[in-house]
């Protein structure tokens, strides 16, 4: 008897691996919906922030988790979704470097992780649904149809977000932004609840000396197999 669950493709792994890029090239090949689940916790710690909550305040972060005031509008010119949190546009203030470790931190906290588990399973929609993020397959989605988990060195990793963030015209040091990716590595993958890991089914793909093409290549092959496309 075939299921009525909408199929889900999970994509996990460390920060600059290609999660986000991939996610958006597979989402638009397969005419699926898309889950940023980083953005969720990206977005918790600017709503802290914002209201003055500290870091450790574990109880409050907990409550803004679970009522966070936000919306995912597919209408950015370079088909990234506009993100609105209580009314304000947040777009980009979320994927600065400091928001990511914040992220990292509150991402930490089982109770913040436990309030955004229904909001990240509630994106799971017919056709079916890619979700990025670092528990996709071993947590939120463990009946997933496919899980990958993409890697590559930390070097590399920095590499590719210098890259992204000079092409912005932005600032930055290839130095700090390797200390800052091996930090939030640590915490994500040693962290006690759900810590970033791949799934025991996953497909690993070391994308180090990959391009973005050659992995969305394997990827859509592993989907062409699970009779996905
Ligand atoms: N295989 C790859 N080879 C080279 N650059 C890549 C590759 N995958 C992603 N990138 C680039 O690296 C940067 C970070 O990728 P992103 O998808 O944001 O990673 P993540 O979501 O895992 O943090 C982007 O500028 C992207 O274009
Ligand atoms: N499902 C998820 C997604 C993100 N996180 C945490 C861990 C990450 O350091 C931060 C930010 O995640 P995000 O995917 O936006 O970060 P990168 O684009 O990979 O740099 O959130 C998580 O714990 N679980």
């Amino acid at each position: 008897m075939s299921s009525l669950l909408p199929p889900v493709i999970t994509v996990d792994g460390p920060s600059g691996s290609g999660k986000g890029t991939i996610c958006r090239l597979l989402a638009n090949a397969l005419g699926w919906s898309l889950l940023d689940s980083g953005a969720l916790y990206r977005l918790t710690a600017v709503a802290a922030r914002h209201h003055g909550v500290s870091l450790d305040d574990v109880e409050s972060l907990q409550v803004m988790a679970a009522h966070l005031d936000v919306q995912f509008l597919s209408e950015s010119a370079d088909g990234e979704l506009k993100i609105i949190l209580e009314g304000e546009e947040v777009t980009q203030t979320i994927r600065t470097e400091n928001v990511g470790a914040d992220a990292s931190v509150v991402a930490a906290l089982g109770p913040v992780r436990q309030a955004l588990l229904q909001r990240q399973r509630d994106f799971a929609q017919l056709p079916g649904l890619i979700a990025d993020g670092r528990d996709m397959g071993t947590v939120v989605f463990p009946e997933a149809c496919l899980k990958i988990y993409l890697d590559a060195s930390a070097e590399e990793r920095a590499s590719r977000r210098y890259n992204q963030l000079i092409s912005k015209g932005l600032s930055a040091s290839l130095e700090d932004i390797l200390i800052d990716i091996k930090s939030r590595d640590d915490r994500d993958m040693n962290r006690t609840v759900a810590p970033l890991k791949p799934a025991p089914n996953a497909v690993i793909l070391d994308t180090t000396k990959m391009t973005i093409e050659e992995v969305l290549e394997v990827v859509l092959d592993e989907a062409k197999h699970k009779g996905l496309r």
